[in-house]
């Protein structure tokens, strides 16, 4: 692979068990930063990183064709991050994905606040998870991700539950983070769009590439038909 790109799909096709084909020849390649993958609901992108993440046949089983390649260890926070969190506290979580990658309790105990202040839910920390806001558990799913070692982040609309102030944390934070690269599933594909090194389009089981230029204006269309492009999109092409 070359040194720019953190994860290649080739001529990948993917069906769930007794389903049709739902990848249907997806290529795509993410390089360094941030990729946005954006289109109408059942179109595959949830789909896409779970093969890309190797859990789809491990999950759900049926039929997987094609070559996919990830530069380091590319982990996914599904949509319904909630399973992913397996600790009464944020705190507990964190040292507990830290140990399971291999650091001793006193430097996991250390890491955990410096990773939660970095992602700012420090305040979270010793809260009870099942008493945090849907917004607040998605930011401990995604820390938790990084605890265990996730190089190339695999995100499944990471923005659905945060407000304004979460998603401006998020964005930030996805810019700063020193992985090797991050996928990102969404349809509130406006936040993205300024930060994204590349875009996809995915549709019908299929990935098109997305020159920046035309990409507000196609995402608008495809995502608010009849709204009207760009200008609709400056309003906020959100569907979430
Ligand atoms: N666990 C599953 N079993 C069977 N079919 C599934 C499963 N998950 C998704 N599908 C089907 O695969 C197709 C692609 O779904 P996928 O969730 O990947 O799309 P998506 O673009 O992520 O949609 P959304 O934007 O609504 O999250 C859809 O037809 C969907 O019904």
């Amino acid at each position: 692979m070359e040194g720019l790109t953190v994860l290649r799909l080739r001529g990948v096709w993917y069906r769930y068990p007794g389903g049709d084909w739902v990848l249907r020849g997806v290529s795509l390649e993410a390089p360094r930063g941030v990729t946005l993958l954006a289109g109408p609901t059942g179109g595959g992108k949830s789909t896409i990183l779970r093969v890309a993440a190797g859990l789809a046949t491990r999950i759900y089983g049926g039929e997987l064709k094609g070559e996919v390649e990830a530069l380091g260890k590319p982990m996914l926070v599904p949509q319904d991050y909630d399973l992913f969190i397996l600790s009464l506290t944020p705190r507990e979580e964190l040292e507990y994905c830290f140990e399971s990658s291999g650091l001793p309790p006193w430097e996991a105990r250390r890491e955990a606040v410096r990773l939660a202040e970095e992602l700012g839910i420090e305040d979270l920390l010793d809260r009870r998870v099942s008493r945090l806001s849907a917004g607040e558990r998605q930011r401990v799913a995604i820390a938790s991700a990084l605890a265990l070692g996730a190089e190339v982040l695999l995100l499944d609309e990471p923005l659905a539950y945060q407000d304004p102030v979460g998603v401006g944390r998020l964005l930030g934070l996805l810019q700063r983070l020193e992985l090797e690269g991050v996928v990102v599933a969404e349809h509130r594909v406006h936040y993205l769009l300024p930060i994204a090194r590349s875009i996809y389009l995915v549709a019908e089981g299929r990935a098109r590439p997305l020159g920046r230029e035309e990409a507000g204006q196609v995402l608008a269309e495809v995502l608010e038909p009849g709204l009207g492009g760009v200008e609709s999109c400056t309003r906020g092409c959100s569907k979430g």
